[in-house]
């Protein structure tokens, strides 16, 4: 039996809530779990460097193969090296599969047993992605961990579509299995999908554990169902996972919701969110989100977050952040993607160190009484 390429090691397990502290270890070095993941879609954490990502503590970063697919294009990619080499990071990179982008990107032709038929969202040129097709692109691009082909329902289909996609979700996986061409390499997840149906999830969870994946993630989540409804779906499904392997949830994203992933036995988290609303202006604080474009922010010469020690709550005051998000300057929007980006990595060293001392549920307390 090879070494597979990815490796979980469960260092504890928390008192008083399904968290778990661990470590991941990828041919690109190991790192501390959970974890939260930045998205750099394109080959780039955007407006981030590399060496900024690494000084704040990322150590898994994502990327899309839809869209590397498209543009520069897989064999590109290939021939530079793949992307560690091509986008100069030398840490974790996990690449996902292309078919959620399909599905809410692009303009959706159809779904069949072969896998999507779709139009390329950028010129409308017709384009087909199966799970051998995917696992073929993400095989090229040389990502640490790879994730299946599947189809991500959303949350409110009804139970019979949900039965029929992930039965064919499970058979994609075993393709995309057959397909993969690096095992010993490249760690290739499954899917478990199933909405909020706990007889689904079972079902698909049960399909895929058989298939003996070095690790899972938890689809079709973070799709505008509630809170609530995440939360009583994770409650039911991450049970379902091998204890000895690292669970995922894509998507996710606030800080609350980080928690209580963590809280429910997730350990590895991704989303677009913290350099998405930072575009904007909005950063996220230990007493809430605070949009610093705001007028009552001209004259405020305090740091984004007075708790916050990165590099732009030291050197910098919101009402500069303000003044250079007002004139469009692209360092302000640097500052705020630095920041944002800190703050969730900077919240997982929290959420481990309180896991390491039994204190999770007593730091949810205090941070919620504070985030409001
Ligand atoms: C890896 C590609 N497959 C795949 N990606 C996803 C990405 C998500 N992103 C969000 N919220 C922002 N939910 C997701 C669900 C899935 C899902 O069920 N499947």
């Amino acid at each position: 039996m090879t070494t597979p390429a990815v490796t979980y090691n469960l260092i504890k397990k928390d008192k008083h809530t399904g968290a778990r502290l661990g470590q991941i270890t990828t041919p690109h070095g190991t790192f501390d779990t959970p974890m939260f993941m930045p998205v750099g879609t394109q080959a780039s954490v955007k407006a981030m460097a590399p060496e900024e990502l690494k000084e704040m503590g990322a150590g898994v970063i994502l990327a899309n193969t839809y869209h590397l697919w498209l543009r520069p294009g897989e064999d590109l990619v290939e021939e530079a090296g793949g992307l560690h080499q091509f986008m100069n990071w030398d840490q974790g990179i996990l690449t996902d599969s292309g078919g959620f982008q399909v599905f809410s990107l692009a303009e959706l032709r159809n779904i069949t047993e072969e896998g999507v038929h779709f139009k390329n969202h950028l010129n409308g040129q017709k384009l087909f992605l199966s799970p051998e097709k995917a696992i073929a692109i993400e095989n090229a691009l040389g990502a640490d961990i790879m994730m299946s082909f599947d189809e991500c329902p959303p949350f409110f289909e009804s139970y019979d579509y949900i039965k029929k996609s992930i039965e064919r979700t499970s058979r994609w996986a075993e393709r995309g299995l057959r397909a993969h061409k690096n095992p010993q390499t490249q760690a290739l997840f499954g899917i478990v999908q199933g909405g909020g149906h706990k007889a689904l999830r079972e079902q698909s969870a049960r399909d895929l554990v058989s298939l003996d994946f070095p690790g899972y993630s938890i689809g079709g989540l973070s799709v505008g169902e509630s809170k609530a409804e995440m939360n009583h779906v994770l409650d039911f499904t991450t049970p379902l996972l091998p204890e000895n392997k690292p669970r995922y949830l894509m998507g996710v994203g606030s800080p609350d919701a980080l928690i209580d992933g963590v809280i429910r036995g997730v350990d590895m988290f991704d989303c677009v969110l913290p350099t998405r609303i930072a575009r904007n202006g909005t950063c996220m604080t230990s007493k809430g989100r605070l949009v610093v474009k705001n007028a009552k922010y001209a004259r405020d010469f305090r740091p984004l977050d007075e708790k916050c020690n990165c590099y732009a709550c030291r050197n910098y005051t919101r009402a500069y952040i303000r003044h250079l998000l007002k004139t469009d300057e692209i360092f302000g929007l640097r500052l705020t993607s630095y920041h944002n980006l800190y703050f969730l990595l900077d919240l997982m060293r929290k959420i481990r160190a309180a896991i390491k001392e039994d204190r999770l549920l007593d730091f949810r307390a205090e941070f919620f009484e504070e985030y409001g």
